[in-house]
Formats: structure tokens, C-alpha cells, sequence
């Protein structure tokens, strides 16, 4: 089973799907990433905010999976915004992770009210043209916020990772990231595996493609161009959340899950939180 990657506009490649780890406990999160590392997913997403760095860590070295194979993320926290704050975050969550660069580094929050992710970003494009990181990229950010971040400052944001599924499908925000060349990354891509796996209309192309919700649900956004991040604690689970590349939804099956839209976040609000 080969993972696609998506080309990142600096050309790195990323892979589309990868392992989400918010809310699993640092001393649980090794055994949770040694699965996923088994199953054969490389790209693992964490933050400072998680307090699992060392877990994740301590998984990408008894994997013995070659450096270069890997794809690690982790996130400012919106405390350590600031140009000088961001490169201690920078520098604190390397050593806990553990590398000597990271594949790609986000802004967590643009935290509006604190006015201070344009100078972040600078300390960020420093990480970047200093080599200590391959890619650089934004979460959560709305669309006034980056076009705020590309009239100040001389880099497009790798990714948006933001919440993204079938209830929250983040048309605006998806059109201006493929205007301006931004992957789009989805967290709780699941929902947080709540109401939308029992959605009728999710449970009946599970039924048609004798796959699972999830299943269905990862491979529309797989074929919408988004990159993945699902989280799971559970073996079962977690290989079956990259069991997605032996099937495909029809044009008719997409259409059905795009009705599904009903602006309904799981997570806080972008605009205010922070
Ligand atoms: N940038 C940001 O602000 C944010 C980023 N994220 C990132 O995105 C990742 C994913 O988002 P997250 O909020 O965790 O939510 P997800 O949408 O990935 O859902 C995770 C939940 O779904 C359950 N689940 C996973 N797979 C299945 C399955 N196949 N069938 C049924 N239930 C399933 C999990 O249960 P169990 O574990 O018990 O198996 C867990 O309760 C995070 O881990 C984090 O890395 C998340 C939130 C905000
Ligand atoms: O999971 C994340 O990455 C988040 O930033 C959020 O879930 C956030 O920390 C939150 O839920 C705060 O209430």
C-alpha cells in the first residue's frame, strides 16, 4: 500500500495522509504511533498545545524508519507567538521531538485578538530559510487572515490545516487555497467520529461500497485533493483509516456527501479564539 503525496508549493512532498494525535496522553501516544508506523502511515501530526512531543518522539526512534521517510508536523501554540517566542517554540519542540528539523511547522491559531501572527510568520520564514524546517504553514487561519499574512509578509503558507469534513466543508477558504497554491489540510476529518458516521446518507455508501463510514468519509476527502489526519488509539481502527486506496466514490457518491454541508464545527471558532 503506497500513501499519495501532494506536491507543497516549496515542491516537498507531503504525504496526504497522515496520523492525528490531540487528546491521546504522552504516555500513550508512543504505543498509538508505533501502530500507525507499523500500519505504514509516515506523516505524524502534533503540537506543543498536546503535551505528547516526547511520546511521538519516542515512537519515530524505536521505529528505526529511516529519517528521510518521515513526516513530522507540530504547531506554535498561540502563547508563544512573537518573533523571538516562536524560535524557543521552535527550538523546545525539536528537542522534545527529539530531530534536528521538522518537515513542516504551523501556526496554530491565527489568535486574532492578540495581533501578533504576522511577526510569527517572520520567525517562521527565518526556521525556513535557515534549513531547520522543509515547509512552513498556518491552521485555522480564515481567509481575512491570510490575505492579512500575504499583503505583509513575502511567503505563501505551505498548508491551512483547519476543520474540514462532510458538515463543514470550507468551500471560500478551499477556493482560496487553490488560488494561491495551499494545500489544504483537514483536522477532525472525521467529525471526531461523532453523528456524521451514523449520517444516513455516509452509512449507505458504506453499505454500497462495503466499506466503513470512516472509510467512506477519508476517501471523499482523499478525492477532493485534501490532506488527512485521522486519530485513533484503536489497532482496528487505525489500519482501517488507510484502507481507502482500493476503492473509489463516483462523481454521483461525491455530490451525495457535498449535500451534507451544515457549517457545523466541532472545534472553536477561528475568529475568536485565543
Ligand atoms: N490544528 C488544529 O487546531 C487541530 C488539529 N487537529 C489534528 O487533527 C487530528 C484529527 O482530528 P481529531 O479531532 O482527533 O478528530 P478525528 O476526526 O480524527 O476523529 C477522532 C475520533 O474518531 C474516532 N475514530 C477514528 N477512526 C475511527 C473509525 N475508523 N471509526 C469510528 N471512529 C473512529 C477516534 O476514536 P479512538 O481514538 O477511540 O479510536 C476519535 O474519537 C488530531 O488528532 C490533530 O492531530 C485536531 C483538532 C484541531
Ligand atoms: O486540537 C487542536 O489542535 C486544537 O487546537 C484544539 O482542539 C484546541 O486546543 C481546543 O480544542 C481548545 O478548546
Amino acid at each position: 500500500m503506497t500513501i499519495p503525496n501532494v506536491t507543497l508549493n516549496n515542491g516537498v512532498s507531503m504525504p496526504q495522509l497522515g496520523f492525528g494525535v490531540f487528546q491521546v496522553p504522552d504516555e500513550e501516544t508512543a504505543a498509538a504511533v508505533s501502530e500507525a508506523l507499523r500500519a505504514g502511515y509516515r506523516s505524524i501530526d502534533t503540537a506543543k498545545i498536546y503535551g505528547n512531543e516526547g511520546g511521538v518522539a519516542q515512537a519515530l526512534r524505536e521505529s528505526g524508519i529511516p529519517r528521510e521517510e518521515l513526516f513530522v508536523t507540530t504547531k506554535v501554540w498561540n502563547d508563544d507567538q512573537g518573533y523571538d517566542e516562536a524560535l524557543r517554540a521552535f527550538d523546545a519542540s525539536v528537542g522534545r521531538l527529539g530531530l534536528d528539523y521538522l518537515d513542516l511547522y504551523l501556526i496554530h491559531w491565527p489568535a486574532p485578538s492578540a495581533g501578533r501572527y504576522v511577526e510569527t510568520w517572520k520567525a517562521l520564514e527565518k526556521l525556513l530559510a535557515d534549513g531547520r524546517v522543509r515547509s512552513i504553514g498556518v491552521s485555522n487561519f480564515q481567509p481575512a487572515h491570510l490575505r492579512h499574512l500575504f499583503e505583509e509578509t513575502g511567503t505563501v503558507p505551505a498548508v491551512n490545516q483547519i476543520e474540514l469534513h462532510p458538515y463543514l466543508q470550507q468551500a471560500e477558504l478551499r477556493a482560496l487555497h487553490a488560488e494561491r497554491g495551499i494545500a489544504t489540510e483537514a483536522w477532525s476529518p472525521l467529525a471526531k467520529g461523532g453523528d456524521l458516521l451514523a449520517d444516513p446518507v455516509v452509512t449507505a455508501l458504506a453499505e454500497q461500497h462495503g466499506r466503513t463510514p470512516a472509510q467512506v468519509v477519508l476517501r471523499w476527502h482523499l478525492q477532493l485533493g485534501n490532506v488527512v489526519i485521522p486519530k485513533s488509539v484503536t489497532p482496528d481502527r487505525i489500519r482501517e483509516n488507510l484502507d481507502l486506496f482500493d476503492f473509489e466514490l463516483t462523481a454521483q457518491d461525491l455530490a451525495a456527501l457535498g449535500t451534507l454541508e451544515r457549517g457545523h464545527r466541532t472545534g472553536p471558532d477561528p475568529d475568536r479564539f485565543g
